[in-house]
């Protein structure tokens, strides 16, 4: 595990480019096995959750190699193999290669994923999908036995709940399955639509993503005839934004999509930051007087839960009290002791997160206990006067592209180390 060294205090300025989207990448990769070609994508974020997939690509004998944000997948020469359950566990999104095994061989075995630790989440979603095109399923001991020796067939699939993961992996069991599935209650994230291009470029039918009713016809081959260019990524922009406006003095944002951040955006601008936006750039200036507001996590398009925590370095400065409301985890707290020990006013109870006005924050040694509690740290270590040293922040550089290098840019004063 690393360490994050932060001395606090220096305000922050200039440029920083948005890398690819961690949720896009993770999605994309284990899609890379149902192609019949060798595959290429581009603006491919640096990030622990990529060296991880490309480990567990290897185990399945696909090459891949990863230079300048160019990644490279050919999944030609793919065997069936066991899965290396380490890399497996270091992530959430390992489970995308129960849906992409079943499309490419119709059975796979797996480990439980891993990924953040907020709470329960479980994923009866995807397996009752993978049941209804045709699997039988079974877990023991922590793994997950899919089989459909009949093969996958299309079928309407019902979401009981808005699964982000549980839509995605219906699409990739069914993009090579027979006939045409309809996924009702479908998850509309802006990821779900990039890995739908993917695989519409390659010959994919499907229709309706970004809608709530997906509708796929499988095809009996997929093959890449362009470089896919991944699309940026919505919660590392909302962390820069939330980060700029707390102690920027004019920072600019590139390659940045607005449309993806609408909710935040317009949270940003009730709490009184005068954010420029511009087709694919986001300035924000220097703020004062800011005012407290109050956030309902929701499914896309509603405020994503992935921002709530990166949020409240912010709300922490406004003049009086603010709320955050998790409904999509509501057990996603891992934040608040660690700000807490930096002094900062923030308690949970109730059902609802309370930020209260806190006149300064000092460096403490904290731990990353997830990726968005990690971010939340990192604005408030920036912020802090003193040393702030993050402990396991792996989970940060999980899907932070480049972190370190890109605070520094902006005069935030990092290192990195390993840690005991
Ligand atoms: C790799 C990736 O894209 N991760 C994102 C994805 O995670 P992930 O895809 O795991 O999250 P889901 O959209 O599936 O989860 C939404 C809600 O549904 C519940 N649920 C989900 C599946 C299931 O089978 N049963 C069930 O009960 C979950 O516990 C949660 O309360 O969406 C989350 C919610 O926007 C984000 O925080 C994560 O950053
Ligand atoms: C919860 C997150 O990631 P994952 O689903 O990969 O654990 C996140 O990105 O905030």
């Amino acid at each position: 595990m690393k360490k994050l060294i932060i001395q606090g205090g220096n305000r922050i300025a200039g440029e920083v480019t948005i890398g690819g989207a961690k949720n896009s990448t993770v999605a994309l990769i284990p899609a890379a096995i149902l192609a019949d070609t060798p595959v290429q994508f581009d603006t491919v974020p640096d990030i622990l959750d990529v060296h991880n997939l490309m480990i567990i690509l290897e185990s399945m004998n696909v090459k891949s190699n990863f230079t300048h944000g160019v990644l490279d997948i050919d999944p030609t020469q793919i065997v069936e193999a066991e899965l290396p359950s380490k890399a497996i566990k270091s992530l959430r999104a390992s489970y995308y290669f129960m849906g992409a095994l079943l499309g490419r061989f119709h059975r796979a075995t797996l480990t439980f994923p891993g990924g953040d630790n907020i709470g329960p989440r479980p994923i009866d979603q995807h397996l009752k999908a993978f049941k209804a095109l045709g699997a039988n399923v079974s877990e023991h001991a922590g793994t997950v036995y899919l089989d459909a020796h009949n093969g996958l067939h299309g079928t309407r699939i019902f979401m009981d709940m808005v699964s982000v993961g549980a839509t995605i992996n219906a699409i990739l069991a069914a993009v090579r399955a027979e006939g045409t599935t309809i996924i009702e209650n479908a998850a509309r994230e802006p990821e779900i639509i990039d890995l739908a291009t993917f695989l519409n470029n390659m010959g994919a039918k499907i229709r309706g993503v970004g809608t709530d009713v997906v509708r796929i016809t499988g095809v009996d081959t997929l093959q890449s005839m362009n470089t896919h260019t991944i699309i940026a990524d919505r919660i590392e922009t909302g962390t820069y934004l939330s980060l700029a406006a707390a102690l920027g003095d004019g920072v600019m944002l590139k390659n940045v999509i607005p449309e993806h951040l609408e909710a935040y955006t317009s949270k940003l601008m009730e709490i009184g930051v005068d954010l420029q936006i511009d087709s694919d750039k986001i300035y924000v200036p220097a703020t004062d007087h800011l005012n407290p507001v109050h956030v309902k996590t929701m499914p896309y398009p509603g405020f994503a839960t992935d921002l709530q925590q990166p949020l409240t370095p912010l709300m922490s400065l406004a003049n009086g009290e603010s709320t955050v409301v998790d409904t999509i985890y509501p057990k996603r707290v891992k934040h608040i002791p660690e700000l807490q020990k930096m002094g900062m006013k923030i308690s949970a109870g109730d059902g609802q997160i309370t930020i209260d006005h806190t006149e300064e924050l000092h460096g403490a040694d904290v731990e990353a206990g997830e990726i968005r509690a990690g971010a939340a740290l990192v604005i408030a270590g920036l912020m802090a006067k003193g040393t702030t040293v993050i402990h396991k922040a792996d989970n940060i550089l999980r899907g932070y592209d480049r972190i370190v290098w890109k605070l520094n840019r902006l005069n935030g004063d990092v290192t990195i180390e390993d840690d005991d």
